[in-house]
């Protein structure tokens, strides 16, 4: 029988779009019914399973599934005998402690002796005891933010992103602890089969986090300035230059990195160049 890797994902929530169009864009084929809990990839040796994020990390370290997708504070709550392989750049949101609005937080101390709601009593325990202070934990799975609003508890841990949800139940985040992404975790071991395929899944998911962090830049400079150009846009190896028609003057060509973007592009105006075109790159092989 063929081997095959078996991905966990999250059957739906904040994960579960990001995750599949990764796989998708690493060119696996694969269909998502509504209720289908499993399914193969047409053209790739993976299976790919819909379960409840909390769950991933126990099946992966129970290796019913090899891999899976989950966020970093979930594989951090979980503790489980996992991996964490790769950092996938999406899901980003932190984990942080918040308290009523109006309140006079005067720094971690002010959390001694106080009941903490949360979905993550590991990652608070090890926070606390980080800090020295002695606080009771309230777990419960959701709706965290209503907690000091009903009198159940006098602060909270939940996930922030735009601060929207802790806003319109009036706290105010008083301390970050910790930051999350979308991750790869791996069961610690994989036969040499399943990390064949576990490696070139790989190869292709840095493919496509290159081509979303990068741009295609295509200019016209003056000749005199191609070296000064060159400096800010070397590109992966170094620019393309193309003779333009016009004497004095050519088309350059390279990649530039989506974070430094716009700073790069007033440096570009500067040294006179002239008809920018910025294109998405689709996928990006060192
Ligand atoms: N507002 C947000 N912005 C960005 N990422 C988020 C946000 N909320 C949650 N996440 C990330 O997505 C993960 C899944 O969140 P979601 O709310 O879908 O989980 P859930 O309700 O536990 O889902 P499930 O039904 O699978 O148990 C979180 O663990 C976190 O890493
Ligand atoms: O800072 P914000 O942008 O408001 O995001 C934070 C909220 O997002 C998540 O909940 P989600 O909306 O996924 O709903 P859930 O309670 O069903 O998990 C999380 O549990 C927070 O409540
Ligand atoms: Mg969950």
């Amino acid at each position: 029988m063929n081997t095959l890797l078996r991905i966990a994902i999250q059957k739906s929530g904040r994960l579960q779009e990001g995750s599949l169009e990764l796989l998708k864009e690493s060119g696996l084929s694969i269909s998502n019914g509504k209720d289908q809990l499993k399914t193969q990839a047409r053209n790739f040796p993976v299976e790919v399973l819909f379960l409840r994020d909390d769950d991933i990390p126990q099946y992966v370290e129970d290796q019913v599934a090899d891999i899976g997708i989950v966020g970093e504070n979930v594989f951090a709550e979980k503790k489980k005998d996992n991996r964490l392989i790769k950092r996938l750049d999406f899901s980003k949101c932190r984990l942080s402690m918040a308290v009523p609005r109006g309140e006079n937080y005067t720094g971690v101390q002010w959390l001694q002796g106080k009941n903490i709601a949360t979905s993550y009593p590991n990652i608070v325990k090890g926070f606390l005891a980080k800090h020295n202070v002695e606080a009771g934990i309230h777990e419960i799975s959701g709706s965290v933010e209503i907690a000091p609003g009903i009198g159940l508890a006098d602060a909270i841990c939940d996930i922030v992103s735009t601060g929207s949800t802790l806003l319109s139940n009036g706290l105010q985040e008083v301390e970050i602890v910790m930051q999350s992404e979308a991750v790869i975790i791996a069961s610690p071991t994989l036969s040499p089969e399943k990390q064949k395929i576990l490696d070139k899944l790989l190869f292709r998911i840095e493919a496509v986090k290159k081509a979303k962090n990068s741009k295609y830049i295509l200019l016209n400079c003056p000749n005199e300035s191609i070296e000064k150009i060159t400096q800010v846009i070397p590109g992966m190896k170094s620019p393309t230059i193309i003779p333009l028609t016009r004497a004095g003057w050519s088309s350059l060509h390279s990649v530039v990195d989506e974070n430094d973007f716009w700073e790069r592009i007033d440096q570009l105006r500067e040294f006179g160049a002239e008809g920018i075109l910025v294109v998405p790159i689709e996928k990006m092989i060192v």
